[in-house]
């Protein structure tokens, strides 16, 4: 049946393995390179030793040897139990390859018939040596016997992914983990399987606990989102369905599950939720894509960055992406240059009416409260006019407070017209044309005031640019994810991505939350590039430039021990503003870059020589790249933004993407070669990045 190749079989390579060890390691993946126990250069084949790691080669399920097209029928023989080298047959296979069981590569497609692909990964799948050893399986420190394998494999939401192992089960609620760690899985509850959970099953110090677990700092969380009580060290008893009581007080409470609030922080901890309560508009994408995706890793992006960088409109135009390509059709589209983004646990979009509905009555009230800053600019520059007494007028009505916003959105209506007629006003119309004069006034509301009249009308209905300058939607201290992932015509379309937006408010003290995002691929940490003669009023009431109270916030994160290791893109952001900005108020004024001594030369006229806004962000970027390199010995990558631009958002995610696949590939950075349909997207990134190269 298959094709005997006993006449090519020449001995291979001796290697050295324990195979009679029935020591449970098991559960971390092993490099490749370790398990053969011979020392290759990485990515030849263990039998020719030729070719490299870009070749495609198949490689034995038990010693992990690798073969190229030439070699891999001759090393593997009759492969009566699936893919393993013929001095491998009879062996168990390697725990970290069980993922790899019956999934074969395309070098044996493209070496065999698809009938013969069939029958050798259905001999693998079924080959009694390649199962699960039921004495392998401990549960709550009991090993499992056939029969309790049989059960547990076997019931309606099995353990996904069951390797030998230890694992704690909560038969009551059906919570499920790994000995040590938090729950992974919420599988049928009330299994007769395994031993009595213990108090620190999960090695949990919330002092808080579940059905006589203590839980971990992440099931705290998830608690406090859905309204639960924690102080006081209770004793929950949780079912299956979510709903709980405390022990002391047996009244039942509502469910865990119930707020769309506490599934999105599930999302983001990468804590279970109970089978079927899924988030429905995850369902309604597709369900069957959403199985499969289920499957796959998720790849997490962090968003963060200090107050006003910008990470909320990063975050808002990537969801602004997913619904006009949701819209318009697109959802398979092949288009370059478009992520395409699936809403998960979103907290505000995609918009629903209601939705709306709030953001218009927001957009309306920033809109009066910069009506109202320009009322006050007014005076400050001794302007007369007839809005004087439209102004008093405006402040008898609302008792005392002068100032327009607090008094909306009860007198929307009603002062509508006023709106029109005050707009039109020379001496408001004068002041406006000073705005750049008045401190208090955001850049963002000039956005808004060209369209004062048409935004104050009762039926304006915010369009998505105006979601997008909106300041304010999404600014809470929560936090926001959307489930994302890139085109079919990119390498990696069956990879899952996942954004995650979270406030810096929101990580707490020395950024102490920051735990809770460890299995996080890379950290996008977003400055404003403005930020250099800007100020803030800190935690302790010290005025501080924003851009070192940035780099501080950078500092923090980069050092925080979860991080160690983790890829890092410095998003710079706001590169529209700085070009402005830039020739008003040198770079120098913040003390950190004192050092900027842009060359002037004679060529500066040259379209292509850099500008003093590339230049300057060039340097900013090399002084974070510096302090990056100081604190971990690390390179950062760079990526220029104008966040209000989608195209430079989309480069960005791209970038961010590619540089997890070179760590996957563990390929060091360098002379990377880029897929062609990659390359355009990245040209930006890449450029800034050699450009920046230390
Ligand atoms: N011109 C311009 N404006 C930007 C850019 N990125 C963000 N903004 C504006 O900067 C302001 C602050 O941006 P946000 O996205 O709200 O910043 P944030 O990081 O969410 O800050 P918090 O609100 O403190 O959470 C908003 O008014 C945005 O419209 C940009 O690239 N160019
Ligand atoms: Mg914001």
């Amino acid at each position: 049946m298959f094709r005997v190749l006993y006449q090519y079989l020449v001995p291979v390579q001796v290697r050295s393995i324990d195979f009679e060890s029935t020591e449970v390691v098991i559960l971390e993946e092993i490099d490749d390179s370790e398990e053969c126990g011979v020392s290759m250069k990485k990515g030849v084949c263990y039998r020719c030793f030729k070719g490299n790691r870009f070749m495609e080669k198949e490689a034995c399920i038990v010693c992990g040897a690798n073969y190229c097209y030439d070699c891999v029928l001759r090393a593997m023989g009759s492969v009566p139990e699936g893919r393993k080298c013929v001095t491998c047959i009879g062996f168990r296979i390697r725990e970290a390859r069980r993922g790899k069981l019956g999934k074969c590569s395309r070098l044996l497609q493209r070496l065999l018939t698809d009938l013969e692909v069939k029958n050798i990964m259905n001999a693998e799948m079924l080959c009694k040596l390649n199962q699960v050893p039921p004495e392998l399986v401990f549960v709550n420190g009991e090993t499992l016997s056939k029969d309790e394998l049989f059960q547990l494999r076997n019931c309606k939401y099995p353990p996904k992914k069951l390797r030998p192992g230890y694992y704690w089960y909560d038969k009551y609620s059906g919570f499920w983990g790994k000995e040590g760690q938090k729950p992974s899985q919420i599988i049928t509850s009330q299994q007769n399987v395994g031993g009595h959970i213990k108090t620190n099953a999960s090695n949990g110090n919330a002092k808080v606990w579940i059905n006589s677990r203590e839980i971990t700092k992440e099931e705290l969380w998830m608690l406090k989102s859905a309204g639960v009580h924690c102080e006081g060290k209770p004793h929950l008893w949780v079912s299956e369905d979510g709903t709980y009581e405390e022990e002391a007080n047996k009244k039942e409470k509502s469910k865990i599950w119930d707020k769309t609030r506490t599934k999105l922080v599930c999302t983001v901890l990468s804590l279970p939720v109970p089978p079927g309560s899924e988030n429905p508009s995850e369902k309604e994408v597709n369900g069957e894509i959403r199985d499969n995706l289920a499957q796959k890793s998720i790849h997490k992006f962090l968003l963060v960055g200090y107050e006003k960088s910008g990470t909320s409109t990063i975050y808002k135009q990537g969801n602004m992406m997913i619904t006009n390509n949701f819209s318009s059709g697109a959802k398979n589209s092949d288009t370059e240059n478009v992520v395409l983004i699936r809403p998960r646990f979103s907290m505000v979009f995609p918009f629903s009416e209601d939705e709306r509905q709030t953001i218009k009555l927001l957009i309306q009230r920033k809109l009066f409260g910069y009506l109202g800053i320009l009322l006050e600019g007014r005076e400050q520059f001794e302007e007369e006019s007839l809005l004087e007494k439209r102004k008093r007028c405006v402040i008898n009505k609302s008792g005392p407070s002068d100032n327009l916003e607090a008094i909306f959105p009860a007198a929307t209506c009603e002062y509508a017209p006023f709106i029109e007629e005050m707009w039109k006003d020379a001496a408001i119309q004068a002041t406006y044309y000073r705005r750049n004069e008045l401190q208090m006034l955001p850049r963002v509301a000039t956005y808004f005031l060209d369209r004062a009249v048409e935004i104050s009308r009762t039926d304006y209905e915010p369009p998505d640019m105006d979601i997008l300058y909106a300041d304010g939607i999404n600014s809470s201290n929560s936090l926001t994810c959307v489930d994302f992932s890139f085109p079919k015509s990119t390498q990696d379309d069956s990879l899952r991505y996942q954004l995650i937006r979270v406030h810096p408010r929101s990580l707490g003290e020395h950024c102490k939350w920051l735990d809770m995002f460890e299995d996080t691929a890379i950290v996008l940490f977003c400055v404003a590039l403005t930020d250099y003669d800007e100020y803030s009023v800190d935690r302790n009431g010290v005025l501080t430039n924003k851009m070192l109270a940035s780099k501080e916030l950078f500092e923090s994160i980069v050092t925080h021990p979860t991080f160690e290791n983790k890829n890092f893109l410095l998003i710079l952001n706001k590169f529209d503003l700085l070009v402005e900005k830039i020739e008003q108020v040198p770079l120098t004024h913040c003390e950190w870059f004192r050092d900027f001594k842009p060359v002037v030369s004679p060529n500066c006229h040259n379209s292509t020589y850099p500008s003093l806004a590339q230049r300057a962000s060039h340097h900013i970027g090399m002084k974070f790249k510096e302090l990056f390199r100081s604190l971990t010995d690390n390179k950062l990558f760079v990526s220029l933004v104008i966040g209000l631009e989608n195209d430079t958002v989309d480069e960005a995610l791209r970038y961010a993407r590619e540089i997890i696949m070179w760590d996957e590939e563990e390929e060091p950075y360098l002379n990377f070669e880029l897929s062609s349909t990659d390359s355009e997207a990245s040209s930006l990134c890449v450029l800034l990045e050699n450009d920046l190269s230390d």
